[in-house]
């Protein structure tokens, strides 16, 4: 089999808090192709941003190894390489230093990689800020009149300077108005489609994974519970947690309400709880078996859709799909 664009092959990574070991990846496997858009969901402290700082060389895996293009990444610090991976993240108006220009802002990895001198690099900043839709005049001026979506694309900007393949996007959207919201994923659509970029997207809003992915990964407790192309998963989602996500979106119509029959029941259990044995999700499950209760379900189906649970759903209980 030939080998992904990006890998994930068994990352672990743990976090020594006192005495305390927090387990915030439990063996991720993932593998990106060149041109997808890898959408991972879960809820807050499923490990999302912890798998994006893998990525991004940010944090080292405690166990585990990634590749980009089939070069181990972690050995990979500062070279060449890491110049092929940018980062969006979510909110505009802390990532941009009020003091700074706007070009100094965009310049920022130039300086950091050491590429190109003072003409070379005002040259490429004017490129990059046309590209994102905004005047090259703005390089110098100070990011303080920009409007939340401008910030945005200089934020995109920046992450474009060093010609990147990959982009990590970190909620790139939720700190924006909705019709902003709009604008910029058309944008990092149409980046991805001129450019030829790979994204892998972090987001806790279903809503935008329909629109801009092609794939997602939903993580629950440090681990991938479900993942395949967005259509499978969304419309027939195996996994009961992908099914409780899903139903916590806001529907538009009845028929979509009619389709969808929710989730059947509310869970007291403390979702932070520790789980020692068993599916991290039994404990919020109504569905477990005997057999949820020891050791952990692997991932296993096709590429196009994958589930870890021993119970999943199946077709009659799935919704959305005709
Ligand atoms: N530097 C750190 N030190 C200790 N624990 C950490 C650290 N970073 C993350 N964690 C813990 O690892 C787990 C996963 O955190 P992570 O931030 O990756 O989750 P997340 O899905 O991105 O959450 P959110 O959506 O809230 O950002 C959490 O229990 C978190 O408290």
């Amino acid at each position: 089999m030939s080998r992904p664009f990006l890998e994930i092959a068994g990352a672990r990574k743990q976090f020594f808090v006192g005495d305390t070991v927090v387990n915030a990846l439990n063996g991720v496997d993932l593998r990106v192709e060149r041109g997808e858009t890898l959408a991972i969901v879960g809820e807050s402290g499923s490990g999302k941003t912890t798998l994006a700082n893998l990525i991004l060389g940010v944090e080292k895996p405690t166990d585990g190894a990634l590749f980009l293009s089939g070069a181990r990444l972690e050995e990979a610090r500062d070279t060449t390489q890491r110049r092929r991976i940018g980062l969006v993240q979510q909110n505009p108006y802390s990532t941009l230093n009020p003091r700074k220009s706007i070009g100094q802002a965009i310049g920022l990895p130039l300086a950091v990689h050491g590429i190109g001198r003072r003409a070379e690099r005002r040259r490429i900043i004017s490129e990059k800020l046309e590209r994102v839709g905004l005047n090259s005049d703005l390089q110098d001026r100070r990011p303080l009149a920009l409007s939340g979506g401008q910030r945005q694309r200089v934020a995109i900007a920046r992450a474009l300077t060093t010609e990147p393949d990959l982009l990590v996007l970190d909620e790139p959207t939720s700190a924006l108005d909705v019709s902003v919201q709009a604008h910029i994923l058309r944008l990092l659509s149409d980046l991805q489609k001129d450019l030829g970029l790979t994204y892998v997207f972090i987001t806790h809003d279903l809503s935008v994974v329909r629109v801009l992915a092609s794939r997602v990964a939903v993580m629950y407790r440090g681990r991938i519970v479900e993942e395949g192309a967005v259509e499978k998963v969304f419309f027939s989602p195996r996994h009961r947690y992908t099914q409780q996500l899903l139903a916590s979106i806001p529907t538009v119509s009845e028929e979509e309400d009619a389709v969808r029959p929710g989730w059947p029941w509310h869970s007291d259990v403390d979702s932070t709880a520790i789980v020692t044995d068993g599916c991290p999700f039994h404990p919020r499950c109504p569905f477990a078996q005997p057999g949820c209760f020891s050791g952990v379900p692997d991932l296993k189906g096709a590429r196009d859709h994958r589930h870890a649970c021993l119970n999943p759903l199946v077709a009659p209980e799935t919704f959305g799909a005709a």
